[in-house]
């Protein structure tokens, strides 16, 4: 059996106390000190004899540092000990034996030798009796062999011993911690910043396993300086020699932890498990990294604690979270979800806000809808609610959806509900205004039939009346148009007056109505004395037509829907209902002449009928180039888009005829007076051509305005006009009672039609005459 030397494995022995060998640099323990390996079989038998010191240094070194119960003595030698002796014996032996075969020396001397390693008092006493022989070399060998054996066994057992002792001073320093962890709780009354799920070490042959075991351990606690997790184990208290007081202090800080375990988990089960803070610096530990930590393996990385670290980097100190800001952090927490919850519900809402706006302009429009039927269409205060009783129920036979649907449509609903209240609301102000405005006009309720609605009307029509005869007192008998034997009209047997009632008759019975305007048809200019004072007679004659027109105008309410675009309520006709019965009344006017007066401009000169009348000789005073100036489309936008509104009530009566036959007479009085304007230029002209000339061969319009403004005759003109509409519009009665202050008419409105349109607009007509003047 040939022993070698192992060198690369074990390094020859130190040499010196001061440098530990590398075996001893190999491993230290927490406090820093060498901890020794275990000692080796192997290590035993490679020590020469002149490693018998060193051999005796390293067993009395590894008594002292890691046996403190094994005592040296010269009696009590530790087992491996006498091993080691023995072995070394014995190898000697063999050495001197194979020397003395090579050199022919005595093997008895060597065989003595060898025994003196074993017992050296024995040896000399016994030394005679022992035989040398190969058999006694056999049994050495044999017993070599057992001697190693023993040899493993008692290595092995000293390395657990070495374990042992080494949990030992573990567990010493873990108590020390622990009551050095309960006397700063003492002083500061902190919990600890350690929040976890107990891990249990169970001892369980030579190794540790670290498992999830709550019913053992409740707590855990990271040691100063250090981010490894040491488990406090009451089943080692019989390890500590402070066995009592290590209780007292664990039971106590148990209680604590558990409290604040207890008031985690019920928050952390009320937020969220998987929500973490995310103002606060922490980290959820897992016995992986408690296994990295104690350096042990056999992880599942499972999460059994959640650890706050303190907000300063690289601060060591782990102490317990104060309940304050637990309960703070906690409440942020809770604060950011319902913000978050609070933003949700924001959202929702704009957006079925959105909707719901979508849905109210649906509904204005079917508002909107509805109240046109209702009043354009027969029964149709009866449609209109059956038509949106009909949506309702068309809204409700839809199937079930979801509750914000269901919301919405419900509102909607409500809204429809509201559409026909406030249709109703609507209608029944528009009529009472109407009545209202039908007893201002007539003096009376109007809609009543009772003897003094009947005598009010009466007296309204007395102004009508007393207008027309006035009216036609402008012309004098004119007895042909009366003539039965005169068939003016071509294919119309009878007197011109009753083709031309007839005629009109018939464009009134078209919209249902009977005329009732007894208006002279034409005033047909004399001509006979054509001055300009004769013709501001005629324009002031004028101001009693415009006033009284629009006196009989405002008899209605605005009656919208005559001048609707959209409405096309006579078939067969596309455009608004008043265009249908001016155009209508102006073709049966065209038919009897009424244009062929220099006067008249019809308002669709467009598809005129041609006189059916014999020209009437009426003095062709204008000048060719002037006389069809037509601004009868100004008028027309004027009439309706800004002065209707000024003097006309809202509301809607439904007699549209009779409504656009007065906007017809007030329209054609106002077009003849402002078109009058033509025969006031040319009188100008003659009168003083020679100023007109430069200015209108120059088509100096400002110029020629300048010429032929008279401001004074403007301002009696504006003045006269509002008296008119004092005096025809005021209520007479019979009594000398003149605190009346209604008027058909306002006054000022009146005043203003002619300051801001009627004037402007007859003199623009005159200076364009005049352009045209000398064409
Ligand atoms: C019509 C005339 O011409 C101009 C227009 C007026 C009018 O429209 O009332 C009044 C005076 C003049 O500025 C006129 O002189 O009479």
């Amino acid at each position: 059996m040939k022993i070698h030397h192992q060198g690369s494995i074990f390094k020859p022995p130190i040499t010196s106390s001061s440098s530990p060998s590398p075996l001893f640099q190999s491993q230290k323990t927490h406090d820093d000190s060498p901890l020794p390996l275990p000692l080796r079989v192997a290590d035993i038998l490679l020590f020469d004899d002149k490693d018998d010191d060193v051999l005796d240094e390293l067993l009395m070194m590894g008594g002292e540092g890691r046996c403190r119960g094994w005592q040296r003595s010269s009696s009590c030698y530790p087992p491996h000990r006498i091993a080691a002796r023995w072995i070394s014996g014995l190898r000697r032996s063999k050495v001197k034996e194979s020397n003395k075969d090579e050199l022919g020396g005595d093997g008895i001397v060597q065989v003595r030798r060898s025994m003196k390693g074993l017992n050296e008092q024995d040896s000399r006493n016994s030394a005679s009796e022992i035989t040398v022989s190969e058999q006694c070399n056999r049994e050495a060998t044999v017993n070599l062999g057992v001697g190693c054996c023993l040899l493993h066994l008692i290595a092995a057992s000293k390395n657990e011993l070495d374990k042992m002792l080494e949990m030992r001073m573990q567990m010493e320093k873990l108590l020390e911690n622990v009551r050095e962890e309960l006397r700063k709780k003492d002083g500061l009354s902190k919990p600890s910043n350690v929040c976890a799920y107990s891990t249990t070490h169970i001892v369980d042959g030579p190794d540790f396993e670290t498992q999830l075991s709550p019913q053992i351990f409740t707590s855990s606690y990271v040691l100063p300086g250090s981010s490894a997790i040491t488990v406090c184990d009451h089943s080692l208290r019989w390890e500590t020699p402070m066995q009592e007081e290590c209780s007292e202090g664990m039971d106590k800080l148990e209680a604590e932890l558990e409290v604040e375990l207890e008031r985690l988990q019920l928050h952390l089960d009320t937020v969220d498990n998987s929500v973490k803070c995310p103002q606060k610096k922490g980290r959820w530990v897992t016995n992986e990294d408690i296994a990295t930590s104690k350096s042990q393996t056999g992880s599942s990385g499972e999460v059994v604690a959640f650890v706050f670290e303190d907000q300063a980097a690289g601060s060591e100190e782990h102490r317990g979270v104060p309940p304050r800001e637990l309960e703070q952090r906690l409440h942020e927490l809770l604060e950011s979800r319902q913000q978050e919850h609070i933003r949700e519900l924001e959202a929702k809402l704009e957006c079925l806000e959105h909707k719901l706006r979508e849905k109210e302009m649906e509904v204005s429009w079917w508002k909107d809808t509805a109240r046109l039927i209702s009043r354009h269409l027969p029964g149709s205060s009866k449609f209109s609610s059956h038509h949106l009783a009909k949506l309702l129920n068309f809204q409700q036979s839809n199937p079930p959806e979801q509750p914000n649907i269901v919301a919405i449509k419900s509102s909607q609903r409500v809204l429809f509900t509201f559409c026909l209240v406030a249709e109703k609301i609507y209608r029944d102000k528009t009529h009472q205004r109407y009545k209202n405005n039908k007893a201002m006009a007539e003096g009376g309720s109007g809609s009543e039939f009772t003897l003094d609605s009947i005598r009010k009307s009466l007296i309204r029509q007395e102004d009508t009346i007393v207008f027309c005869l006035m009216e036609r007192a402008r012309f004098p008998m004119n007895s042909a148009l009366y003539n039965q034997s005169l068939d003016l009209v071509p294919g119309f047997s009878g007197p011109l007056v009753d083709f031309i009632v007839q005629e009109t008759e018939a464009v009134q019975a078209k919209v249902g109505v009977v005329y009732k305007n007894n208006k002279a048809m034409a005033e047909g200019g004399s001509g006979s004395e054509f001055t300009l004072d004769s013709i501001r007679k005629s324009l002031i004659r004028q101001e009693d037509t415009i006033v009284f027109c629009l006196m009989e105008r405002a008899r209605f309410p605005m009656n919208s829907a005559l001048y609707n675009q959209s409405l096309d309520l006579v078939p067969g006709f596309s455009g608004p209902l008043v265009d249908f019965i001016v155009q209508e009344t102006e073709a049966v006017q065209a038919k009897a002449g009424r244009y062929v007066n220099p006067e008249e401009n019809p308002f669709f000169p467009d598809n005129l009928p041609p006189s059916l009348v014999p020209n009437y000789n009426y003095s062709q005073v204008l000048h060719p180039g002037g006389a069809s100036i037509n601004i009868n489309k100004a008028i027309w936008d004027m009439y309706l888009n800004q002065l209707l509104p000024l003097f006309v009530v809202a509301g809607d009566d439904g007699d549209y005829a009779s409504t656009a036959a007065s906007d017809l007479s007030c329209l054609q009085a106002l077009s003849r007076r402002i078109h009058y304007g033509k025969f006031v230029a040319e009188i100008k002209f003659r009168d003083a051509p020679h100023d007109y000339e430069p200015p209108i061969r120059a088509k100096d319009a400002d110029e020629l305005m300048k010429l032929l403004t008279d401001e004074r005759v403007e301002k009696m003109v504006k003045k006269r006009v509002e008296k008119k509409a004092i005096v025809f519009g005021q209520d007479v009665s019979g009594s000398n009672n003149t605190d009346n202050k209604h008027y058909k008419v306002d006054p000022s409105v009146v005043a203003r039609l002619y300051d801001e349109w009627v004037i402007p607009l007859t003199k623009r007509v005159e200076v364009e005459y005049l352009i045209r003047r000398l064409n």
